[in-house]
């Protein structure tokens, strides 16, 4: 099941810069692991803002709710998820 997902960080100002590097590279690390096990199949930043749009490939509704609570940056983003299916004018066979 393929879903886009809009995430927009808003990381509090009263977190130190330890704690937020900490984690920027626990996010780092698990977005990566995420794209190379083909869960995480798109990654892009939004132009301008503190923000992504990505799409993720997954077997159900659940494991997409578990793997962004699963996020380091998760309390601090607001997200938005959109069911995707494949468009019948698609050349693309791994749209599905
Ligand atoms: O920077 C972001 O958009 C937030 C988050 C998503 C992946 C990642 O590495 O950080």
């Amino acid at each position: 099941m393929l879903f886009q997902v809009r995430m927009d960080v808003s990381i509090p100002a009263h977190l130190s810069e330890t704690e937020v590097n900490d984690l920027k590279s626990r996010e780092k690390a698990l977005a990566q692991q995420l794209q190379q096990s083909g869960k995480w199949r798109h990654l892009w930043r939004i132009a301008g803002q503190y923000a992504n749009t990505s799409i993720f490939d997954v077997a159900s509704n659940e494991e997409l709710h578990n793997l962004l609570l699963s996020l380091p940056l998760y309390p601090f983003m607001q997200i938005e998820v959109t069911p995707l299916c494949r468009h019948p004018s698609s050349i693309h066979d791994d749209d599905r």
